[in-house]
């Protein structure tokens, strides 16, 4: 089991996975009349290595994100971290504890919201989906009420505290499930991506929450997304899958430096500029404007000083504009 010390005291991992691996095996369908039919009796099976090999440790108070393109294994390793599925092999530790023989412990002390699927009652007003859960976590009256309280402010539950959950918007459902997930107060919250479909709003809102549960309430986030503000605004970490196995596990920077997409620097020249014949830097020439230049350069092998000053020498510097590169571009990198 992973554990730091700290002088005296013990820390225990939020989240352990150690050599996760999920396989599926699906009956091969034949081609032809009565196929489906057929599949049922076939004995072929086919297999996907969903997940591979995955390990990693998340400590107490993190924000997480796991990123990957469609079918990476996101899901399955969120299914597997939380208890649903169980691994082909490997294992899942949640705060010491083993979702997959401790069920009840584990329950306890994590939170799991499925942005495509609601775990609320579709026919009831959503505050009675939160009298049953409270109930179901064993969550009395009064902690019930005073967690609302504070989510309601946060979230503007009261707009919608009656109205069955079938009505409810997109946004407004995210909202109620996310609350939901929350109401036995857990120490870890699984997202698997709360923001698909929501407009704007409904998303900076959704955040918001979630950074104040981070924050200040110092709860454990791993989010999986496709939404890449949601991972530059809310994770300091960030964990990225590709054919169900982790290819990168570091930090939003580290990720860009990994990259190292480049720096594009726009300078204005008062009285316009000359190209020199030999460039001393590698300096990539990307726009040219009558009196403005635009070039890229990438700054983890180049000094900023030394590519300014090298731009001085082919005009008079007016103004100098540095764009980094878009976040959304370092994810198509890591996913070509
Ligand atoms: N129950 C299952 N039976 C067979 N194959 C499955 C099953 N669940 C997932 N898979 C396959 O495992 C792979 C990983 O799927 P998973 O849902 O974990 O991907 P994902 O990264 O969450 O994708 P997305 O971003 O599209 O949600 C995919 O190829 C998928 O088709």
């Amino acid at each position: 089991m992973n554990t730091t010390h700290v002088g005296q005291r013990t820390e225990q991992a939020a989240i352990e996975a150690i050599n996760l691996c999920k396989s599926f095996r699906t009956p091969v369908v034949a081609g032809g009349k009565f196929a489906g039919v057929r599949s049922l009796f076939s004995r072929e099976y086919k297999v996907k290595e969903a997940v591979q090999d995955i390990g990693f440790t998340v400590k107490s108070g993190e924000f997480v994100g796991y990123i990957g393109p469609n079918g990476a294994g996101k899901s399955t390793t969120i299914k597997m971290l939380t208890g649903i599925l169980h691994p082909s092999s490997g294992s899942v530790r949640l705060a010491g504890v083993d979702p997959h023989t401790d069920r009840r412990r584990c329950a306890s002390k994590i939170g799991v919201v499925f942005g495509q699927r609601s775990q609320l009652w579709w026919d009831l007003p959503v505050k009675d989906s939160y009298d049953i859960l409270a109930h179901m976590y064993g969550v009395s009256d009064k902690d019930k009420n005073r967690r609302l309280d504070e989510f309601a402010g946060l979230l503007d539950l009261n707009e919608f505290w009656d109205t069955p959950v079938r009505k409810l918007s997109l946004g407004q459902r995210m909202r109620a499930d996310i609350a939901a997930a929350m109401l036995h107060d857990p120490e870890l919250l699984f997202l698997d991506e709360p923001t698909i479909g929501l407009d704007v709003n409904a998303k900076r809102n959704i955040r918001g929450f979630l950074k104040v549960l981070n924050e200040q309430f110092g709860k454990t986030i791993l989010l999986t997304t496709h939404d890449m503000d949601d991972i530059e605004q809310l994770c300091r970490r960030v964990m990225v899958i590709g054919g169900g196995r982790l290819t990168f596990d570091g930090t939003t920077e580290e990720l860009r430096r990994k990259i190292g997409l480049p720096t594009q620097i726009k300078v204005t020249y008062r009285d316009g500029y000359r190209l020199p014949e030999e460039r001393l830097l590698s300096i990539h020439v990307v726009e040219l404007g009558e009196h403005t230049l635009t070039v890229g350069v990438n700054r983890q092998k180049t000094r900023t000083m030394d590519i300014l000053r090298e731009l001085g020498h082919w005009g008079e510097i007016d103004d100098v504009e540095m764009h980094e590169p878009d976040f959304e571009e370092i994810i198509r990198q890591v996913y070509m």
